[in-house]
């Protein structure tokens, strides 16, 4: 009998997946995935699981061949730099500096952003290695699917700005905050504050300046309209028996995406929008849903105003906080709450062992050692939540962890004994 070693077993998996794929795009009419300029910059989200196998069994195969002496002095040694070639790209705006169809020199590229000739190839050059730009003939740029959607999506520009301008540094300083600050759960003792020499929160620090506020702010709208966030998760019938809510409070709601929502879908119900006074300032609701939504502002941490809602959401608000704080928010709630209340939290769910592969984890753990990084706050586990909420009052109960297929979001259904 024929045995398998590992790397031919992932090698045809990656052979099913692909072939897969392919029949997926000819029988549809997409075109096959190449670098090219004229390749789309995403796939139908119907291939969605598909790709995730592929990607899942293809980064298995990489880490086993590369083995782990490549593959650790390759995170280290330069797999670090991919960020800042794209910092340069993004920072001097070269994605731009020449139309899309053209050809054109790495001089011209110099000159028309102001930059030395050496330092605009080089960075290019590196670019190029992973596909983002490309030089089809010795001394000529062109640009590749990758420069191109640089080029054209302002709000993929401002989150790699935001990314690399505030959470690297922050990333960069991780261990020194833990060594200065063990265990802290205060959000201006961070990597974000050693990096940046500020004594205040990071989100505290970036609304005092507008600049960074400002890209602060489009690099959230951009990553918030990813599919995986999308408020039709949450908004269903599935999700919560919304048709029995009479009043709903949105807590720490921005500027009521999810109230909005709910209300063209319930007329009945009435939905509360809360955030601090500069968030919420002049917020009105839409003319289709004026007399559904009211805008509130209120602080989390003080005690909850509204007394007679049947519902209370807090949806991608406790991740920005440690522990400490977090259950001052759900303890602020408490005077409010009556017996046959629920809160929803909506919000990131830690896989618990064993549950889902290493290399779908990976986004997830990493999204959790940045918030560490910003503001000592944290993603959470099914048991985190269970622990933060009876730490915050006995009497909250789960009743279910709901992770619809789809969303990144699990929706965590909390009653009031
Ligand atoms: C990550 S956003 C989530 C917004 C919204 N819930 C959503 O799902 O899109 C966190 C929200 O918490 C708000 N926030 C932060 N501190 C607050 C406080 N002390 N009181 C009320 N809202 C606060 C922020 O202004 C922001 O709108």
């Amino acid at each position: 009998m024929t045995t398998y070693s590992r790397i031919q077993e992932l090698a045809s998996q990656i052979q099913s997946h692909s072939a897969q794929i392919d029949k997926y795009l000819s029988s549809h009419g997409f075109p096959p995935p190449t670098f090219e300029l004229s390749s789309p910059c995403s796939f139908p989200p119907e291939l969605q699981c598909q790709r995730e196998s592929l990607l899942e069994v293809a980064d298995e195969l990489t880490l086993l061949v590369q083995g782990p002496l490549q593959f650790i002095m390759s995170l280290t040694g330069y797999e670090h730099n991919a960020r800042n070639s794209l910092h340069a790209i993004v920072r001097f705006d070269l994605a731009t500096a020449f139309p899309i169809h053209s050809t054109v020199t790495f001089q011209a590229i110099a000159c028309a952003r102001g930059l030395e000739l050496g330092d605009t190839t080089r960075i290019l050059r590196h670019a190029m290695t992973y596909h983002i730009f490309a030089e089809p003939t010795p001394g000529a740029v062109c640009h590749t699917a990758s420069s191109r959607l640089l080029a054209e999506n302002t709000g993929l520009r401002a989150w790699i700005a935001n990314t690399l301008n505030e959470l690297l540094p922050a990333a960069s300083r991780m261990v020194d905050a833990m060594e200065r600050w063990p265990g802290s759960q205060e959000p201006n003792e961070a990597g974000w504050n050693l990096a940046f020499g500020n004594p205040d929160a990071m989100f505290a620090a970036l609304g005092r300046d507008e600049t960074r506020a400002k890209t602060f702010a489009e690099s959230m709208s951009f990553f918030e309209a990813r599919p995986g966030l999308a408020v039709h998760y949450l908004v269903d019938e599935e999700a919560i028996s919304w048709g029995g809510v009479r009043k709903m409070v949105d807590i720490g709601g921005s500027h009521g995406k999810v109230s909005i929502g709910l209300a063209r879908k319930y007329p009945s119900i009435k939905c509360v929008v809360q955030d601090l006074k500069k968030v919420i300032g002049g917020a009105r609701p839409p003319d289709d849903v004026e007399d559904q939504i009211s805008f509130m502002a209120h602080d989390f941490f003080n005690e909850q105003p509204v007394k007679d809602a049947d519902l209370y959401l807090l949806r991608w608000v406790l991740h920005d906080w440690s522990d400490r704080y977090a259950v001052e928010i759900l303890k602020a709630l408490v005077p409010a709450l009556k017996p046959g209340n629920r809160v929803v939290i909506n919000e990131s769910c830690l896989p618990s062992h064993g549950t889902m592969s290493l290399y779908r984890q990976r986004f997830l753990r990493a999204t959790d050692l940045t918030m560490k990084q910003i503001q000592n706050a944290r993603e959470r586990d099914e048991a985190d939540w269970k622990t933060l909420l009876k730490g915050a009052d006995e009497r909250f109960q789960i009743y279910d962890f709901k992770h619809p297929a789809g969303s990144e979001l699990a929706i965590i259904i909390v009653g009031w004994q």
